[in-house]
């Protein structure tokens, strides 16, 4: 369905836009993809990494030769970029998407401002990670992982399909919602998870004045809470102005979960307090792993491990001898006397796999996973 030698512009060259290109590149090797960035640096490094065919002068330049644009800036700059679409005065046919992770705005601006001969598609990719730029770009970074499309209200159908069939080699689910069910799930799911993980290191930091050691203890669980706090600030600035009033209504009701959990403390309520967390686990069990299409961030293995300075190079030889790549690990909890345990992130959930059996087999440690 799709032209076999078409251009795309893909405008915004970091972890998404990086990791669409590869996608479209994986599955149709002779559409050529022309990039642009307001980062000269990040163009380059494109470039060289094979990511895009050719990098565009201006936005305009890259705009000019394409029937195809991916925009995968931060969401204000995407807003911005429509404008620019709209007053480009291109008379052919364009098919217009976006990545941002939020959508009322930029699907409503687009239904504004568009001519009636630009077909857009609001599309958000439910998978990323708090990497930035498009040296971490992946070509499966979305396997697995919801693609959430929103339409404007004249999109034709045939370029809802030709978008699906152009991004097929992500492997993502699609699935299609309003603007607004968009916003409204995700700032329960990301937007505000992502304030109450930047809000719990602020709250770390201000107690290290008090209390210099807090860092050196900030481990384990208080990592991993707050991973995503390491994400790109331009981007979760633009995401919070965008979905201002939805993420207000968390904020509302946040306070009063942490109200009622307070509550039970003050009280020393211990059936209340042993209910909250109980219900808590039992809902956070149930919910869909990530083969389902959760999240899908990284594919960590734990390992229980002996706490001697050879275990990292033990591990890590037996994967290295089945050819196993992994792309990080980490003794995340040590204490003498007992077991480590060491965390050890894969590109993808095969190798994880491969892995497990892999360290059972050579060294007999148990494994799990956390997810
Ligand atoms: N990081 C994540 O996990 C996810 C991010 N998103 C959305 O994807 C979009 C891009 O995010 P990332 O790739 O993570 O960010 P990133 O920081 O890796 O890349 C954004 C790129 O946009 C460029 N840029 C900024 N303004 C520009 C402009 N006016 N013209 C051209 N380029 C411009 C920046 O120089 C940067 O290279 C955002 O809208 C974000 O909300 C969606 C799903 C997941
Ligand atoms: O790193 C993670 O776990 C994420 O949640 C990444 C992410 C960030 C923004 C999105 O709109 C979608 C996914």
């Amino acid at each position: 369905m799709n032209d076999a030698n078409e251009t795309i512009l893909i405008a915004g060259l970091g972890l998404i836009g990086g990791s669409i290109a590869l996608s479209i590149k994986k599955e149709y090797p002779h559409k050529k993809i022309v990039g642009y960035d307001v980062s000269k640096e990040q163009m380059v490094a494109a470039t060289k990494l094979g990511i895009i065919d050719v990098a565009a002068d201006s936005f305009m330049a890259g705009l000019d030769e394409s029937s195809m644009i991916v925009l995968a800036t931060p969401v204000q700059q995407t807003v911005k970029m429509l404008s620019d679409i709209a007053e480009s005065g291109i008379k052919r046919e364009l098919t217009i998407t976006d990545v941002g992770s939020t959508k009322q705005k930029v699907v409503h601006f687009a239904e504004k401002t568009l001519p009636k001969h630009y077909q857009f598609i609001g599309g958000h990719p439910m998978a990323g990670s708090h990497k930035s730029g498009v040296i971490a770009a992946k070509d499966f970074l979305f396997e697995n992982a919801f693609y959430i499309l929103t339409p404007a209200k004249e999109t034709n159908r045939q370029a809802v399909d030709r978008l699906k069939d152009l991004l097929k080699g992500t492997n993502a689910h699609f699935i299609e919602m309003t603007p607004e069910e968009h916003d409204a799930v995700t700032s329960v799911i990301s937007h505000f998870p992502h304030i109450v993980a930047a809000s719990l290191v602020h709250q770390a930091h201000h107690f290290e004045e008090q209390f210099p050691l807090v860092k050196r203890f900030a481990a384990g669980g208080f990592r991993d809470i707050t991973r995503i706090a390491s994400s790109n600030p331009a981007m979760w600035r633009d995401i919070l102005l965008h979905n201002k009033h939805k993420i207000l209504d968390r904020f509302h009701e946040w306070k009063k979960e942490i109200d009622r959990i307070e509550a039970f403390v003050q009280q020393e309520d211990a059936e209340g307090l042993f209910s909250y967390f109980q219900d808590a686990k039992k809902y956070r069990d149930g919910l869909p792993l990530r083969k389902k299409g959760a999240i899908p961030a990284f594919y960590d293995l734990y390992v229980d491990v002996p706490d001697h300075p050879g275990v990292i190079s033990e591990i890590t030889g037996h994967l290295a001898s089945e050819n196993i790549s992994i792309t990080n690990i980490r003794i995340i909890e040590t204490r003498e006397d007992i077991n480590g345990i060491l965390r050890i992130s894969f590109q993808t959930d095969d190798d994880r796999k491969r892995a497990e059996i892999c360290i059972k087999n050579r060294a007999n440690y148990d494994t799990f996973y956390a997810d």
